[in-house]
């Protein structure tokens, strides 16, 4: 099996605190995996040592692969592998229309410029992008003026253009209501069905997909478990990971948690 990500002895650091020491994690192609954990467990630290706005500390014993290499040409990169983080989204340009947000993709670009060049094959790609994710009618509509259930569809859009082999999703629901984060998991649940694999970093329960079978559990920077989904979700384990008790319930290959002791009223 392909390795997507391979992290080996990391050891990191957020200004002067150390978030890991000597963390070790792998992901391989074809597991849809969940990273699961509570506020400040360093998931957003992860993210940004994948995308290498931060470099963790050089030892001999220490690296970071994606997909098997170490460096690596950011254009090579994004046809491997499309990241959707809440960085992103907000640091993209508000005034960009919704055609210019997905081709912006094939540049890693924020927004398209002047000098970047698009055949007509590259505004077609788009525009079945556009379609299979329900967002054309958008396609000329400021980033500013969708809303963020709209912008979270032409972000994953723009991740697609380059037809990449893996997802890496942050929280992708949070800031979504029922209906859009219904939505959305549906068109993740497809993008997992036809081969793409995704690396999904949350602290939502409720947004980790049927399709997902790999849980693992972060806390303060370490790996608290790793395992089945069904193993992993527990209701001991979540109430020790998010230091509360809770009661995990189960539906439709979905699981939630519940305050421990809660009974329906
Ligand atoms: N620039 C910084 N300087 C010092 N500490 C930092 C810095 N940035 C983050 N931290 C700390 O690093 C730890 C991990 O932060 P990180 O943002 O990776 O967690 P997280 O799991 O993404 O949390 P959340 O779910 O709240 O986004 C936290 O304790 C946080 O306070």
């Amino acid at each position: 099996m392909k390795k997507i990500i391979e992290l080996r002895n990391v050891t990191a650091f957020r200004g002067e605190k150390e978030i890991y020491r000597n963390l070790s994690l792998e992901v391989v192609s074809g597991c849809n995996t969940a990273i699961l954990g509570p506020n400040g467990a360093g998931k957003t630290t992860l993210l940004k040592l994948l995308s290498r706005e931060i470099y963790p500390k050089q030892t001999k014993e220490s690296f970071i692969r994606v997909f098997g290499k170490e460096r690596w040409n950011i254009w090579e990169l994004r046809s491997h592998f499309g990241m959707i983080s809440h960085d992103l989204q907000h640091r993209y340009i508000e005034s960009a229309t919704g055609l210019n947000v997905i081709l912006s993709g094939l540049y890693s670009s924020i927004d398209t410029w002047q000098h970047q060049h698009f055949e007509p094959a590259d505004i077609e790609k788009a525009m079945k992008i556009m379609e299979d994710l329900a967002i054309c009618p958008l396609r000329e509509r400021c980033f500013a003026e969708m809303s963020t259930g709209e912008q979270r569809r032409f972000l994953l859009g723009r991740a697609l253009i380059n037809e990449p082999d893996a997802l890496l999703l942050d929280e992708p629901t949070s800031g979504l209501d029922i209906k859009a984060a219904f939505q959305y998991l549906e068109i993740i649940r497809r993008l997992m069905q036809t081969g793409r694999t995704v690396i999904l970093v949350t602290h939502h329960i409720h947004e980790i997909p049927p399709e997902i079978s790999r849980v693992i559990l972060l806390k303060n920077g370490q790996i608290l478990d790793d395992g089945e989904k069904g193993a992993t979700l527990t209701s001991e384990k979540l109430s020790h990971l998010f230091e509360v008790p809770v009661h995990v319930a189960k539906a439709h290959g979905y699981f939630q948690v519940l305050p421990a002791g809660s009974s329906a009223g």
